[in-house]
């Protein structure tokens, strides 16, 4: 028996679009749209009416950069795939690209397979995977061509963490040579890890233990360099390269220079690096240790090039790189060194909102919030028009969002499974109502309907933003 839902009387945003309109869902799918107030729109018929008159109506956020249950640093990101996919629904986002990981000595296959059975019967909303490289070998290079054929399109690869995930320049070379023959897509930790290892050896040697000192030693400069030297390879290559947690001016300006010269080189941001700045990374009392990820925060100057980067399209994605770890018991492994302080933020549950706020501060319009953070993700990773967007034939991913009403982002009444928000206290206009996941309501009114299992693995297409 068909399904059908009707949201009726919202501002219907895309990122082409901005359409007061009603939205017809059946069978977890839009199955048409029709301006508001007209006898197409009242033609629709459905089982249940939703009204979100002075509300807006958006894609589900696709959120194209997680790490649940990441290990790292002798323990693991805090959330399950259970509870951070859980948050990501409250937040709007209703497809997460994880990253599966390859451990050296092993098989692509056996990181995926360990990763599918981490997600599968778990998750709220929909999910992909990305898969790290960290050991590049002939039987590797075999195995990315099967991937992609699969469903698994997009390999990151590490210039940063020597020992764990760290490829040098030879193997990076060889993963975008077959990259560039199977379409897959190369996403590049762009920081020169080498030299950064010399520098904590160096800055603990002195003494330098607390928190910022993390953010002192990993230098603009080795992001710039080691983000110039990406796009270098990837153009020798002839592969794209998407570039992942941008957050330095100088590194910004070695994608733009790239961009101006016509390669097919991109560049992701995080919230973290748009709101938060070395002050965090600076508070007393070891607090600082909740603000430490790399690419690390930057002093607050490099937001403007950010902002700027996303104005321009040299910056297309804002994704979370949501990694949390909790200070109690997680952070608190790197007191005394802060090299020893696992890396990651959370954030999953608070992009949406925190884009929607850089949108009443001017940053960016309404339609480039959609783009950024819904239709280019899907794009990037072939997941468009599935999701991304409100158009018939997508997945009825969709959210009602009220973009007058206040919150304030806590801890306290965050979902996330982690101790602390990267974002006490910080006030923000506009908040999700209401959300739809193929259809099925996942947050009912500030209520979570949703259930573990709901979200289904979903393979991707190539990358769908060169063409
Ligand atoms: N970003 C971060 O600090 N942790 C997650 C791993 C990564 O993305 O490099
Ligand atoms: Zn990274
Ligand atoms: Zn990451």
């Amino acid at each position: 028996m068909s399904t059908r839902t009707v949201i009726r009387g919202g501002l219907v945003i895309t990122a082409s679009d901005e359409v007061h309109a009603d939205v017809l869902m059946e069978d977890g799918r839009i199955a048409a749209l029709a301006a508001s107030g007209t006898p197409a729109a009242e033609a629709f018929t459905a089982e249940r009416t939703v009204d979100a008159t002075g509300k807006y109506v958006i894609p589900g956020g696709v959120d194209a950069h997680t790490h649940m249950e990441l290990p790292f640093g002798g323990t693991f990101a805090s959330d399950t795939f259970e509870t951070g996919t859980r948050a990501a629904a409250w937040g709007g986002t209703t497809t997460i690209v994880d990253f599966a990981v390859q451990s050296v000595g092993h098989t692509l296959r056996e990181g995926l397979d360990t990763w599918h059975a981490k997600a599968e019967g778990t998750c709220a909303i929909d999910y992909a995977f990305h898969m790290i490289v960290s050991d590049v070998n002939q039987e590797t290079l075999k195995e990315m061509d099967l991937l992609v054929e699969e469903g698994v399109t997009s390999f990151k690869q590490f210039m940063a963490y020597p020992g764990v995930f760290y490829s040098d320049d030879g193997q990076i070379l060889r993963a975008m040579q077959r990259s560039a023959d199977n379409g897959g897509l190369i996403m590049m930790h762009a920081e020169n890890g080498i030299a950064i290892d010399v520098l904590v050896e160096q800055a603990l040697a002195r003494g330098e233990t607390d928190p910022r000192f993390h953010g002192e030693v990993r230098k603009a400069l080795l992001e710039a360099e080691a983000t110039h030297r990406a796009i270098r390879l990837a153009q020798v290559a002839g592969a794209p390269l998407y570039v992942v947690h941008v957050s330095a001016t100088e590194a910004v300006a070695e994608l733009a220079r790239a961009r101006d010269d016509g390669l097919p080189v991109f560049g992701e941001t995080c919230p973290q690096y748009l709101f938060l700045s070395t002050d965090n990374l600076a508070e007393p009392d070891f607090e600082g240790a909740k603000y430490v990820c790399s690419t690390p925060l930057r002093p607050k100057e490099h937001q403007a090039a950010l902002w700027r980067g996303l104005r321009t399209n040299d910056l297309q994605v804002v994704s979370t790189d949501h990694c949390p770890f909790c200070f109690s018991g997680q952070k608190e492994l790197g007191r005394g060194d802060f090299s020893k302080i696992p890396n990651g933020l959370p954030g999953v549950e608070n992009r949406m909102d925190l884009l929607h706020q850089a949108v009443l501060d001017g940053h960016i319009g309404r339609r480039r919030w959609i783009e950024i953070a819904c239709a280019t993700p899907a794009r990037m990773f072939g997941l468009y028009p599935k999701k991304g967007t409100i158009a018939p034939g997508a997945d009825a991913d969709v959210v009602i969002y009220d973009p007058a009403a206040e919150q304030v982002l806590s801890a306290d009444t965050h979902h996330m499974n982690v101790d602390y928000s990267a974002y006490e206290g910080k006030r923000v206009t506009g908040r999700v109502e209401t959300v739809f996941s193929r259809g099925v309501p996942v947050v009912t009114d500030r209520e979570y309907t949703g259930h573990a299992g709901h979200g289904v693995y979903t393979p991707r297409s190539t990358c769908q933003y060169l063409n």
